[in-house]
């Protein structure tokens, strides 16, 4: 009879694309099972929006049928990474991972991208929640359909953020009467809205905490950056050469306070004619990837200009569960999975750092 060390030395064969490592070292297997012809494992994953989580399901399938056995039951789990930051651990004790959504200028579809990066997460099965960080156009709950307001916990002490698809949100806009006040608030008061809203909002666990990000690079930006302890942040950019000047800036930014930079989106990338399918590059095409390389960070995808895209902004009900079977669906899909990859690899590259020792 085939036994347990067999299939471990199989599933040796498996390797992780993006951690380089084969599953059986990164601890990924936590049970074997055998009994006569059938088998059972359990794979643990570092996110459940792991982009190659099919492909090693099946590839695990094929390898212990490969030694004889009639039926392989292989069960799927994850447990997101988590990104050790003292600060953070102060702030946010229960979150796994804090990541920032950024953008060289205003207008390049930010909170758009946030909201539906949020939801694809979500809908993957991570906790997640939301930072509408963007005091002075907190556009987060409209996009949201959110417009009922916070509740106090029972305890009186904190506030419990708002769900909708999956997301806890919190926002200024859903806190003010009139939002319009945020707009002449300074970069302190913006800095201590953001404070307040990392310790005094009922969190619980989560697993990914995403901050939108006011607009620019400005001392407004930098003072926030500053204020929120981030695993990483995500630059989201539109095609033209023009905005590589911006996508710099907002770099440099990340990297006077030593935040990686997990990525670059470029949104608004093209426009498929719904009528003919013709495709046009209205704001040209590829400055995310040339800024990605020129640059050298990661280019996490690109993301079309869609009529769907605006009206899911617009009426509260993002793409991933307005129109979940559309490309623009499953392109949002892979670039969240993307992300999600690209944090498990910071975590994992930070948690195999050598630990120096200084004897005095
Ligand atoms: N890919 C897209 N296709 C169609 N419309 C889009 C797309 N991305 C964003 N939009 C629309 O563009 C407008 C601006 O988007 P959004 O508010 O997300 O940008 P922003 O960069 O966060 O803006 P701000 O600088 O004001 O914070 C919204 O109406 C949104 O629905």
């Amino acid at each position: 009879m085939r036994n347990t060390e067999e299939i471990i030395n199989a599933l040796r064969e498996i390797y992780d694309p993006d951690l380089h490592k084969d599953i059986v070292s990164l601890g990924f297997i936590k049970d074997v099972k055998v009994d006569s012809k059938k088998a059972y494992i359990k794979i643990e994953l570092t996110t459940p929006a792991c982009p190659v989580r099919d492909k090693i399901k099946d590839e695990a399938i094929e390898k212990i049928k490969k030694l004889g056995f009639d039926e392989v039951q292989v069960e799927m789990t994850a447990q997101v990474s988590k990104h050790i930051n003292q600060q953070k651990d102060l702030l946010l004790p229960n979150v796994k991972n804090t990541i920032a959504i950024a953008s060289g200028k205003g207008g390049v579809g930010k909170s758009t991208v946030a909201v539906n990066i949020a939801v694809s997460l979500a809908l993957d099965g991570a906790e997640v929640g939301l930072i509408d960080a963007d005091v002075y156009g907190p556009n987060v709950p409209i996009m949201l359909g959110a417009n009922e307001k916070p509740t106090l916990t029972p305890d009186g002490k904190k506030i419990e953020p708002v769900e909708k698809y999956g997301v806890k949100l919190i926002s200024i806009g859903l806190l003010l009467d009139d939002p319009d006040t945020a707009l002449i608030w300074r970069g302190p008061i913006a800095s201590g809205a953001i404070k307040q809203f990392m310790t005094d909002v009922e969190w619980g666990e989560l697993d990914y905490l995403i901050f939108d990000l006011p607009p620019g690079t400005g001392d407004i930006q930098l003072t926030l950056v500053q204020t929120i302890p981030l695993t990483g942040a995500v630059i989201v950019t539109t095609p033209q050469d023009v905005a590589l000047a911006d996508v710099r800036k907002a770099i440099k930014m990340f990297q006077k306070v030593n935040v990686p930079i997990l990525g670059i989106i470029e949104n608004m990338s093209y426009f498929i004619c719904p009528h003919c399918g013709q495709r046009d590059d209205i704001f040209d095409h590829g400055g995310g990837k040339k800024a990605s390389e020129k640059f050298n960070v990661p280019f996490l995808g690109e993301i079309p200009i869609n009529t769907r895209i605006r009206i899911s902004g617009d009426s509260g009900k993002p793409v991933p569960v307005a129109y979940p079977d559309t490309e623009e669906a499953k392109i949002i899909k892979e670039i969240s999975r993307k992300l999600a990859a690209r944090i498990s690899i910071v975590n994992f590259k930070q948690q195999a750092m050598p630990k120096i020792e200084i004897k005095l």
